[in-house]
This record gives C-alpha cells, sequence and structure tokens, in this order.
C-alpha cells in the first residue's frame, strides 16, 4: 500500500492461538511431523511497534516480557531482518526499533514468538512502504521461520497441514468463550513436547496414522455448537505435555470440576484452555479458578479473531487514528480504512 509520506512508527496487534484439534502424524525425515490441526485466533494480543532507528533492537515490556530474550533470537527481530533481505534490490530499508507488550504467556503453546514475528512482518512491510511485497511472499518467509507464523498473519479459525504451515480458513460463524489458564512459573519447549509424543507412541507400539481434521469438530464449527465443540476438542501432543508436566493434569480437572464446558492442553502447552457457553460463565470459572484452582494465570478470551492488523500508523508529527477496525475478521494482511 502506498503512504505518501515516511512512516515514523507503526503499531501492530497480533492474538495468540489455541488449537482446537490437533492430529500429529509420524515424524519426518526433515525432523517436522506431518500435521492436521484447527488453529483459533483467541483475543489475547501482543502489540509490536516498528521505527526506524540507527541499529537494530527489540525492547520487551508487559507481563511476560522479562521472559522474552531482547538479542539475536527473538523472532520478531529476526523476522524484520529477514524481510529486509527479502524486500527487492531497490527497496532501501533502515534497521528498526522493535518494542513488543507482551500479553501473550512465553513458552505456553500459543505461539507468542511466532505471532510477534507475524506482526514485525507486518509492521515492517508498512513502514519500509514495501507494497510490492505480496501476501504471498510475506507468507513464504514467516513459514520459513516457523510453523506456526502463517497462520498469525491470517487469524480467524484455519485449518493447517503440512508442518501447520499451509493454512486455509474454516467457515465458522458466531464466537466462543474461553478461559486461559497458564501455570506459574510453567513453561514447555515444542520440540521436547513432540519428542516426548514420539517416544510415548514408540513405548505404546502404536502404528501412528497419517493426520486428519476430525470430522466432528468441523461439524461442530458449522453449528457452533458450545458443548459438540467442547466434546470434540482433542490434542495429540497433551498426554506429552502432562507427561511433562503431570501438574497439567490436575489444573484440567480442576476447571472441569468448576463447570468448563470442555478442557484442553493449547498446542504444546502448558497453557490449559477451558471452553465455556458464555462471558457470564466466563466470569465464573476464572473467579472459581482463582479462588479453588492451582496457581496461576487467568485470562478470559473470545474467538475467533483476526490475525496481525495495523492498529496505528504515525507518519506526521501528529498520531492518526487506526487504520482498521482490529474487532472486524478480515483477510490476510493489513485492511486499510
Ligand atoms: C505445537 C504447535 C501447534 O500449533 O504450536 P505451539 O504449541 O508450539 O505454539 C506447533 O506445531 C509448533 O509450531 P512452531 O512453534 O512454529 O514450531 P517450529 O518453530 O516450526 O518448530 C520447532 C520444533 O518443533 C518441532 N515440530 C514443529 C512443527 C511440526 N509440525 N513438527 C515438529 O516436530 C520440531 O522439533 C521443530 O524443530
Ligand atoms: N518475541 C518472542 N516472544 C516470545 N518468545 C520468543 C520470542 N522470540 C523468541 N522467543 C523464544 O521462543 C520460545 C518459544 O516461545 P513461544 O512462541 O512463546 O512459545 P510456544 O512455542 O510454546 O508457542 C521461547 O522460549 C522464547 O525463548
Amino acid at each position: 500500500m502506498t503512504t505518501g509520506t515516511q512512516a515514523h512508527s507503526v503499531t501492530v496487534r497480533v492474538p495468540g492461538k489455541i488449537n482446537l484439534g490437533l492430529s500429529v502424524g509420524p515424524l519426518r525425515e526433515d525432523g517436522y511431523h506431518e500435521l492436521s490441526t484447527i488453529y483459533h485466533a483467541v483475543s489475547l494480543y501482543d502489540t509490536v511497534t516498528v521505527q526506524p532507528a540507527e541499529r537494530w533492537s527489540v525492547h520487551v515490556t508487559g507481563p511476560w516480557g522479562e521472559r522474552v530474550p531482547t538479542d539475536e533470537s527473538n523472532l520478531a527481530l529476526v523476522a524484520a531482518k529477514t524481510l529486509a533481505k527479502r524486500r527487492g534490490r531497490r527497496a532501501k530499508v533502515d534497521p528498526v526499533r522493535i518494542d513488543i507488550d507482551k500479553h501473550i504467556p512465553v513458552a505456553g503453546g500459543m505461539a507468542g514468538g511466532s505471532a510477534d514475528a507475524a506482526a514485525a512482518l507486518v509492521a515492517c512491510r508498512e513502514l519500509w512502504g514495501l507494497d510490492h511485497v505480496e501476501n504471498d511472499l510475506l507468507e513464504l518467509v514467516a513459514a520459513s521461520l516457523g510453523s506456526d507464523i502463517p497462520f498469525l498473519l491470517h487469524g480467524g479459525t484455519a485449518i493447517g497441514s503440512g508442518r501447520g504451515e499451509q493454512v486455509t480458513p474454516v467457515l465458522a460463524r458466531g464466537e466462543l468463550h474461553w478461559v486461559l489458564w497458564a501455570g506459574e512459573g510453567l513453561s514447555l519447549s515444542t520440540p521436547e513436547v513432540y519428542a516426548e509424543c514420539d517416544r510415548l507412541r514408540e513405548e505404546a507400539g502404536v502404528e501412528v496414522p497419517a493426520p486428519e481434521p476430525s470430522g466432528a469438530l468441523m461439524a461442530a464449527l458449522r453449528r457452533m455448537d458450545t458443548d459438540e465443540v467442547a466434546d470434540a476438542l482433542c490434542n495429540d501432543l497433551q498426554e506429552a505435555a502432562v507427561s511433562l508436566q503431570p501438574s497439567l493434569a490436575e489444573a484440567l480437572a480442576a476447571g472441569l470440576d468448576l463447570g468448563a464446558r470442555g478442557a484442553l492442553v493449547s498446542g504444546s502447552g502448558p497453557t490449559v484452555a477451558f471452553l465455556v457457553g458464555s462471558q457470564t460463565e466466563a466470569i465464573d470459572l476464572s473467579v472459581g479458578l482463582a479462588a479453588n484452582g492451582p496457581t496461576g494465570d487467568i485470562v478470559r478470551a473470545v474467538g475467533p479473531v483476526p490475525g496481525a492488523q495495523i492498529v496505528h500508523h504515525r507518519s506526521g508529527p501528529e498520531p492518526t487514528r487506526p487504520r482498521t477496525d482490529p474487532d472486524r475478521p478480515g483477510p490476510l494482511g493489513p485492511v486499510v480504512g
């Protein structure tokens, strides 16, 4: 898109995700597992702001800020630098300072690092005026950096296949209400959870079939019937996550006892997602968990919500109004108002 004036800063809001279904196939030769997953973006957001600077840097604030690396390994910084390399010969780009306001649990199975990477791609494309970088190229760059990143460009509810990087939107109407629980001091490494899943399967001597989307879950989403969705929630990584972090079993049981319609570990965990029927039920469950559940951070959220969206673009001395309606699910990439 053409901005006319040089942008001084661009702010992008990006959601975390849960996996409503996660079917994990056999280990591939490249070290990844073939997947069929149903991603679902929820209203727990990080905010990523980029602005031109003398040198590349990243600064992180917010409740999870202290757990995020600010060195060269930060995924938002990696994403920005990768886009800078892929910009094409004529486009000139300056280094950027990246500010992340971190609300998505770190190493929690909600793809927070991937979310920041997706946000950095959308923000830098806008800041640098890379109108020629089409969504397809942005998706390619995203996929090269992490399996979950392309989904965070889309948001909504979508099937992920391949290693998770191939994303197809699911037509689902209505809203689901969630209570998210992130246990105090808990974190799990994604590769370790996949490895534990392989180990448990080998130990049980099970033949691993090709992954496929759950028909029951797809049907429940078409009807958007909360109880049907609750019954169809499934995650092949849950057993492995609980094996590595046994306290998760207690958290899952506590939420169900306190009235959740359904419960599952989000992706590789350890965040637990509880499905409830309404905002009132979400408040009741949050209060119940805070009073009687295991210690952790408790957040209410709804889904689906759109992926990485520009919410503020400062191109002159005065801040401009938000350019998008961040609550309206939209197509891939920013929607210019
Ligand atoms: C499990 C999931 C479910 O959505 O998310 P999280 O729970 O981590 O957020 C994803 O598959 C995580 O995706 P992401 O975190 O982007 O993983 P990547 O950086 O691509 O890969 C990190 C490592 O995870 C393992 N991996 C990842 C994806 C996949 N399909 N098979 C794998 O075996 C590999 O060991 C890989 O080296
Ligand atoms: N911007 C970032 N936000 C969060 N984690 C990041 C970021 N950049 C790099 N990381 C690293 O990525 C790892 C995975 O974090 P995250 O994406 O939050 O979890 P998950 O893979 O479970 O969804 C963390 O251990 C952290 O060190």
